[in-house]
């Protein structure tokens, strides 16, 4: 819909559970974080970069095996196609005892509204039942809304916390966005 094309800083944090009320349910901090993140143009790797400064987790970055098209609109098209066959690209397998971990940072550019095809692909590929997911997300204007409907569906067996969204337009309040969705 048109009002998800629209984002604004304070729209970034959308709530469905406060981060504040998991963390006194439970422990005092998030436990020992995973932040995985896949990016193609490196902002999510930038966001994914200040939260590991913030909450000190570990950084894995999902790589397809194939790498996709440099030209942007050739990604465009090869990302259509892909979702128009419901194919999952094939991602660079990585070792991860997802065990060792009491939280999941899991980020990810929104394509076409949604979370991006590898993300997906790693989603399938690992167990992330009973995990705490944290999602986040970079895109040019979208809400992170359609995408978190989707992580509704993808991650039925996980407890899904409040999503950030970096838009465009955010990206220089990164740090800032980072602490609140933290610590609001
Ligand atoms: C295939 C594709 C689809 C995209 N679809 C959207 C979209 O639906 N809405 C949006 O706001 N931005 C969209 N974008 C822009 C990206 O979400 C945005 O540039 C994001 O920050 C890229 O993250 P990255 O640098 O980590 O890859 C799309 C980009 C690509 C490559």
């Amino acid at each position: 819909t048109n009002t998800n094309e629209e984002n604004t800083s304070e729209s970034a944090v959308q709530s469905s559970e406060s981060l504040e009320s998991n963390q006194n349910q439970e422990t005092e901090d998030i436990g020992k974080s995973l932040i995985v993140y896949y990016s193609l143009t490196e902002n999510t790797k930038a966001v994914a970069e200040e939260i590991q400064k913030q909450v000190n987790g570990e950084l894995m970055r999902i790589e397809t095996v194939e790498p996709y098209p440099e030209v942007y609109d050739e990604v465009l098209d090869v990302v259509e196609a892909q979702r128009e066959e419901g194919e999952l690209p094939t991602i660079v397998k990585q070792d991860v005892d997802l065990s060792d971990y009491d939280s999941i940072f899991l980020g990810t550019p929104i394509w076409f509204g949604e979370p991006a095809l590898p993300v997906e692909k790693w989603i399938s590929e690992n167990k992330l039942a009973g995990k705490r997911v944290y999602p986040f997300f970079t895109s040019g204007s979208s809400s992170i809304n359609e995408s978190m409907e989707r992580y509704r569906e993808l991650l039925d067996q996980s407890t899904l916390s409040e999503g950030l969204g970096i838009t465009s337009s955010d990206r220089s309040q990164t740090a800032s966005l980072v602490k609140e969705w933290l610590a609001p």
